[in-house]
């Protein structure tokens, strides 16, 4: 398994497409001019950093992909990442902290030729946030405040975009959730960096002008995910005949995105964002989800089907800081990109332990 998508998917055919186009010598002629479009990749050794560079990759992109290779998680998943992007010879590599001003000064050398920052490194985790705080805010929001710097030091950028997360509706209970929503009560303080973070942003944006969008990610999940996030989790216990640990509430429920989805949700922005339609103005805020609340419990269901093994369960109270449910309105994707997910959470979960199965 390369981390490639699913046989037939928008996301396949998108990069079988490329490949065509590779054939003639006059479309050559074309790639080549598009390896120009140089795109800043942060958290590139990331999840979603990873799927998101292979597929720019794929589109002849240059990408430059920034990681401090963080072991907040098993490490080889990350290399593995790596080791996947570095067989593209428009990938570059800059093992950096972007929470150090002085870092960054190691991607200067590229600073006229970049037209996209995608800023997804971050440090993530909800419940984590409780153990390790500092370096939610170190991570988040000063990690944020660097990459804007640097940012409008660029004489060419299209579009700067960054990881936010659902989690920023906290304890709002209007649903589904709108980017017009109030924010103002997060309930982690995972949450309040991702928040924060939307904020100094917005000052930028009014300051400088810069051209910014926050991403509000909803349970991104899939292939060469992360193993702390509960699907990931629940595998490894099932895998290994260990009870996994559920929270209680019958509302318990996400909106479960698949990553898919989520490449060709960027995908859409930044070519929107190159062609600058006369009067089209970029957002400041999106939510990508699947406009579906699926209960916790049929995802623990899923993963025994597919895994072929019944789950040992342990019921816990919920943490205070974990939101009960989230359930996302994509109205604002839809109106200015045409972008709508396409895989439902029982394909996106059998995609995921096919991969699964394989790497481990
Ligand atoms: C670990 C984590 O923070 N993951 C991400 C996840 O949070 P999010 O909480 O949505 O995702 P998780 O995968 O951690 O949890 C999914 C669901 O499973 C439940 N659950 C989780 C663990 C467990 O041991 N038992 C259990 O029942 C949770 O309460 C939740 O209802 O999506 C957010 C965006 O939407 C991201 O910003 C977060 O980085």
């Amino acid at each position: 398994m390369t981390g490639l998508p699913r046989k037939g998917s928008k996301y396949e055919i998108f990069i079988e497409g490329s490949a065509r186009q590779r054939k003639s010598s006059r479309e050559k002629q074309e790639v080549v001019k598009e390896i120009s479009v140089t795109v800043v990749i942060t958290g590139v050794a990331g999840f979603i950093g990873f799927h998101v560079a292979q597929a720019l990759l794929a589109h002849h992109y240059r990408v430059i992909g920034v990681d401090n290779l963080v072991p907040y998680y098993d490490p080889t998943l990350k290399k593995g990442r790596l080791e996947l992007l570095r067989r593209h010879k428009n990938f570059i590599f800059k093992e950096i902290d972007v929470s150090l001003a002085e870092n960054v000064k190691a991607m200067d050398p590229y600073k006229k030729d970049v037209r996209f920052i995608i800023h997804l490194a971050a440090q993530p985790g909800v419940r984590y946030s409780m153990v390790n705080p500092y370096s939610y805010v170190t991570a988040n929001v000063m990690g944020q405040l660097v990459m804007l710097e640097w940012a409008r030091t660029l004489p060419g950028l299209l579009h700067f975009l960054y990881a936010s997360s659902s989690s920023v509706y906290g304890l709002n209970t209007e649903l589904p959730y709108e980017e017009s929503n109030r924010v103002d009560q997060p309930a982690s303080l995972y949450a309040a960096t991702k928040r924060s973070a939307e904020l100094v942003s917005s000052s930028y944006y009014h300051i400088y002008g810069l051209p910014l969008t926050g991403l509000r990610f909803f349970t991104v999940y899939g292939p060469w995910g992360r193993p702390d996030m509960a699907y990931y989790m629940f595998a490894n216990c099932i895998r290994e005949g260990k009870p996994i640990t559920l929270y209680k509430g019958k509302n318990l429920s996400r909106d479960f995105t698949y990553i898919d989805d989520v490449v060709l949700a960027i995908l859409s922005i930044v070519k929107k964002s190159e062609e600058k339609p006369a009067g089209f103005q970029p957002r400041a805020i999106l939510n990508i989800g699947n406009h579906k609340r699926e209960a916790v419990t049929d995802l623990v269901h899923l993963l025994e089907t597919n895994l072929g093994k019944k789950a040992k369960i342990n019921y816990k109270d919920r943490p205070v800081a974990d939101m009960e449910y989230t359930f996302a309105s994509i109205k604002a994707m839809e109106d200015d990109y045409g972008w709508s997910p396409t895989v439902g959470l029982s394909e996106g979960i059998a995609s995921f332990v096919s991969w699964y199965i394989y790497f481990y």
